[in-house]
């Protein structure tokens, strides 16, 4: 049965589809036949001409569940909306960054073609990211119900009022208080919106639940980590006429009327980000965060910590990559190869 991996592509960027042409090009050449939606199809055929090979079209030739991987090119928005489209089926995603940030993305640009070679090579492995499930109650009435990657975040509506919230945990209250916002997070989120708002970076492999308060006007408003099993609810006050809305990933969005509640648990569907690298979350953090590291004079790493090639899940033999001493002052410790600019 052939190998089918579906191109999405940010279709307001010109790189971006040149990226998604070059990707296609790539994928027939490994003997796997591209996909695409037929929108971004139809604007990367405009700019940069007919591939010389078909590209499938989804939904119309080819379905979700048919498709083994999804390559993302673009940043971490591209990533959020390409979770939206997988995230009923099992099919793992695979960021390459095009964006600013791109904190989501396996590889960078100038890795498409040795990514592409890892696909074809099956050489990824797949890690499971913990999403939440967001319900909203008004009125004793369910009115809303999504999900979320990065967080539900719960802000004011009104510039000039603030929010009067009163937080809960395990249907118990916990502490009222007036501010911007109050978001809660999965760890993947914790580097998005919770960490702008003072909230802790939580490694993806932890299980937790974060709640992080937007500038609040109270004593205790610290930022809290909790179970992954502890169910969380933030309820609007209806004392003012303040408005809110709740934001989940940036993406989807319901106003929050005075009384409104908002209920956040773990969701039993996680997404699945496909993994071509074997570097630590910390050498990710200092890379993309541009984190100050001079000074650190830590042990040299294993051969098997600066090994740049990509987790094998079918093992072919490769030759180690010669040891790399880092210059005095200089310590290398993101052994990732997307880290080259
Ligand atoms: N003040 C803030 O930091 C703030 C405000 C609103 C939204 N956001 C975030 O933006 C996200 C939507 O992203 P977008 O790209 O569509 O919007 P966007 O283009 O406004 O980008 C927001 C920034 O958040 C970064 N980002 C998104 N997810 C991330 C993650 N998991 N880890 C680290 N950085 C991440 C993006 O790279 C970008 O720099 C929301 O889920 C929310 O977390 C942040
Ligand atoms: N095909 C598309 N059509 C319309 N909007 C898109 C498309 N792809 C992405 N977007 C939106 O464009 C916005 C910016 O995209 P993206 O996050 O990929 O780039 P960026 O902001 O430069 O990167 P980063 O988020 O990594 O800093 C996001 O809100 C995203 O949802």
């Amino acid at each position: 049965m052939s190998r089918r991996v579906l191109v999405l592509a940010h279709t307001g960027r010109e790189d971006s589809l040149k990226a998604a042409w070059e990707a296609c090009a790539l994928l027939h050449a490994s003997g796997i036949v591209p996909v695409m939606q037929e929108s971004e199809l139809a604007d990367m055929e405009r700019f940069f001409g007919h591939l010389a090979q078909p590209v499938e079209v989804l939904h119309d030739h080819v379905q979700l569940p048919d498709v083994e991987l999804v390559m993302v090119l673009g940043g971490d928005g591209t990533i959020l909306r390409a979770a939206e489209l997988v995230r009923e089926v099992d099919v793992p995603l695979l960021g390459v960054n095009l964006g600013h940030v791109g904190f989501l993305a396996e590889s960078e640009r100038a890795d498409l073609a040795q990514t592409v070679e890892w696909i074809a090579s099956r050489e990824y492995t797949v890690e499971e990211r913990m999403t939440i499930d967001v319900q909203v109650w008004v009125r004793g009435q369910k009115i809303w119900h999504t999900w979320a990657l990065n967080e539900a975040a719960i802000e004011k509506a009104n510039r000039e009022r603030m929010l009067e919230v009163v937080t809960e945990v395990d249907e118990r209250p916990l502490t009222s208080f007036g501010c911007d916002g109050i978001v809660l997070a999965t760890p993947t989120g914790s580097t998005a919106y919770g960490f702008s708002a003072g909230g802790p970076v939580v490694w993806p492999e932890v299980e937790a639940l974060v709640i992080v308060p937007i500038s609040a006007h109270a004593l205790f408003a610290k930022p809290l980590v909790v179970s992954p099993r502890s169910r969380l609810a933030v309820e609007v006050l209806g004392r003012t006429d303040a408005q809110g809305v709740l934001w989940c990933d940036g993406r989807r969005s319901v106003d929050l009327p005075p009384g409104a509640r908002v209920e956040v648990t773990k969701s039993a569907t996680p997404v699945r980000l496909a993994r071509t690298h074997q570097t630590p979350f910390s050498a990710r953090l200092v890379r993309k965060f541009e984190l100050p590291i001079h000074g650190w004079r830590g042990p040299v790493p294993k051969a098997d910590a600066i090994h740049t090639g990509p987790i094998p899940v079918v093992r072919t033999p490769r030759p180690m990559p010669p040891l790399q001493v880092p210059p005095a002052g200089q310590p290398d410790i993101d052994s990732d190869p997307s880290t080259a600019k």
